[in-house]
């Protein structure tokens, strides 16, 4: 049997139509593997055809976290093929959310490093718990990495020039507050209130007519969405050739193991 790992659907609470909640449930970290990132994307093609619905909040069903970001297990001593299958579903995660018709909140309930990041920043707008014990940010270089341009972008069209360059070259993690300060999140609440306020702020969204705040985020996002798009294959061939680096390869073995070392 395959794992739900995701729950959507559409509610009528509070007078509040047309609004999907989509829940990532795969423990212990919402670690966006090909399987979670699948699901998120078939549930949002499905949610983008149904007329009847306009908005959709994505939040998380594991304690303390929202996404721990890309698996580093889908990446680490995996095949140069398997690594391009992998890219190839977070770019489509990154072009659905990035590029969706529906109003998009991310209810951040817990930590949202690098790629969890990355997902909440594709949305309309962000509320996350206000618990100094979270974090946020795109912390790639920590592990070694590089961002590639397209997260680059993401992050520069949220916060602007200045402060990507600090957070992406130092690979900085935010606490809430901070995250809020430079504009990486929009409001923060307390934990027990992040979905209701989430469902008040989409109510707002949904006041605007589809037609114009659709054209509106389209013409704000198409420049960012056409450059991926018009090098799909290159940014695959140059993810699968860095991640297959030697140097590369150990440096997320040693990350994985400080992991674990750090939960014992
Ligand atoms: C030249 C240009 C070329 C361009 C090429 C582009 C290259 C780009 C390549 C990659 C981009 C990657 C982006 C990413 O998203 S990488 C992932 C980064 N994520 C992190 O750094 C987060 C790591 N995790 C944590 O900090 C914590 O787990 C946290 C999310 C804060 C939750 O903490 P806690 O509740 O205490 O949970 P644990 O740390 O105990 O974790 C539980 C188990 O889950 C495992 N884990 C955690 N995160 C990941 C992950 N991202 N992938 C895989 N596994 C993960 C962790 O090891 C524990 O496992 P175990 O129980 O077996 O010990």
């Amino acid at each position: 049997a395959t794992k739900m790992a995701l729950r959507a659907g559409l509610r009528s609470k509070r007078g509040l139509t047309g609004v999907a909640v989509m829940r990532m449930q795969s423990p212990p970290v919402n670690s966006l593997n090909l399987e979670l990132l699948t699901d998120i994307c078939i549930a949002l093609e499905k949610l983008e055809m149904d007329k009847s619905c306009r908005g959709l909040i994505i939040t998380s069903n594991q304690p303390k976290v929202f996404s721990a970001g890309l698996d580093i297990l889908e990446m680490y001593g995996k095949s140069p093929e398997h690594c391009g299958e992998f890219w190839k579903a977070v770019q489509e995660m990154w072009l659905k959310f990035y590029g969706s018709n529906l109003v998009t909140i991310a209810a951040i309930n817990g930590s949202s490093p690098a790629g969890g990041c990355l997902m909440a920043m594709t949305c309309d707008y962000r509320i996350m718990a206000d618990n100094p014990r979270y974090s946020i940010g795109l912390n790639e270089t920590q592990l070694g990495i590089v961002a590639p341009f397209w997260f680059k972008d993401t992050l520069m069209n949220t916060v602007g020039h200045r402060t990507t360059e600090m957070a992406l070259e130092l690979g900085l993690l935010y606490s809430p507050a901070e995250a809020l300060k430079i504009g990486m999140v929009d409001q923060l609440v307390p934990e027990d209130q992040v979905l209701t306020t989430a469902t008040e702020a989409m109510t707002k969204w949904l006041a605007i007519p589809d037609h114009a705040r659709q054209i509106t985020k389209s013409m704000i996002r198409k420049p960012t969405i056409d450059k991926l798009m018009s090098n799909r294959e290159d940014d695959v061939k140059n993810f699968v050739k860095f991640i297959s680096k030697d140097s590369i390869q150990k440096s997320l073995g040693v990350y994985l193991e400080m992991l674990k070392k750090r939960k014992a």
